[in-house]
């Protein structure tokens, strides 16, 4: 078994409990009461091609299959407010218990301590879980590719956009890209972690980024250690970058941040500069 398979076997068994104590009937009733969705496409930069800064969705990540325990996060809705005084126009949740060390009250405290967009980062492999992000705040969620038929992946999508939310549909391959790309998705990321070894490799998004249409957001997933790994998604067409690790273990992540943006946007403007 893969590892994505494993993650995504685990999550079902979650699943099938949390459908038991809370049914769809009953989250559509919470979701007519929720809150609107934030526009997490307007956040990321939207449509508009003319890039001259780098968005960063910052991550609230506890632990990770690749790295174990990441750090002691004892209070995410502080964690996040000192992303959004950072500068990151999203926050990323991951809510997986399992693996990640995530919840369902991590989004909850993180959707309520900030203004921007919060993403619900999860193996979403059920409409149900749809409906619950939604229920729980969420503006976007994840869509990973290499987790669903070209069936799911569309009638995800649209179910993600029936509810006022955006999705980033999270692809790993040239052949992945083109499964988004048909199926209409806005926000396209590529993820250098490889599902089956766990290796990051930053090279895949330089290899890839090309493929994606102009117009679409294009977000650099993982790997992200310091501004020149910012500098490098930048120069390669990415218009946001993902991060989790970096951040969560720095003692100023606010400061880090702001680092990176500044990096990012050097790096779109040399290469705004070379290509004059
Ligand atoms: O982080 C992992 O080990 C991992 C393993 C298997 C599937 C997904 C995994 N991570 C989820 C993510 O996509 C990352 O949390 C996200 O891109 C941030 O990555 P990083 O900045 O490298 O922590």
């Amino acid at each position: 078994m893969s590892v994505l398979q494993d993650i995504i076997a685990g999550v079902r068994e979650d699943l099938d409990v949390r459908k038991q104590a809370v049914s769809l009937e009953e989250l559509h009733k919470r979701v007519a009461l929720a809150p609107p969705a934030r526009d997490g496409l307007a956040a990321l930069g939207g449509t508009d091609t003319a890039r001259t800064e780098l968005k960063v969705i910052a991550e609230v990540k506890r632990r990770s299959p690749s790295k174990g325990d990441l750090a002691g996060i004892t209070d995410p809705a502080a964690l996040a407010a000192q992303y959004n005084d950072g500068g990151a126009s999203v926050i990323s949740v991951l809510t997986e218990k399992r693996r990640f060390g995530g919840s369902l009250a991590d989004l909850d405290a993180v959707r309520a301590a900030v203004d921007i967009p919060v993403l619900r980062k999860d193996f979403t492999c059920d409409p149900y879980m749809i409906w619950e992000a939604r229920a729980h705040g969420a503006d976007l969620v994840l869509l990973i590719v290499a987790a669903l038929r070209d069936d799911e992946l569309r009638d995800y999508l649209a179910l993600t956009h029936e509810l006022g939310m955006n999705a980033i549909v999270e692809t790993h391959t040239a052949q992945e890209i083109e499964r988004a790309v048909s199926v209409g998705a806005k926000i396209i990321g590529i993820n250098v972690r490889n599902l089956k070894t766990l290796d990051v490799d930053r090279g895949v998004f330089a290899a890839l980024a090309g493929m994606i249409p102009q117009g679409q957001v294009v977000i650099a997933e993982s790997g992200v250690r310091d501004a020149e790994d910012v500098a490098h998604y930048a120069s390669h067409g990415a218009t946001a970058i993902l991060v989790g690790e970096a951040l969560v273990k720095d003692a100023t992540p606010r400061e880090r941040i702001t680092e990176f943006k500044i990096a990012g946007a050097q790096a779109i403007r040399r290469g705004l500069i070379g290509a004059e």
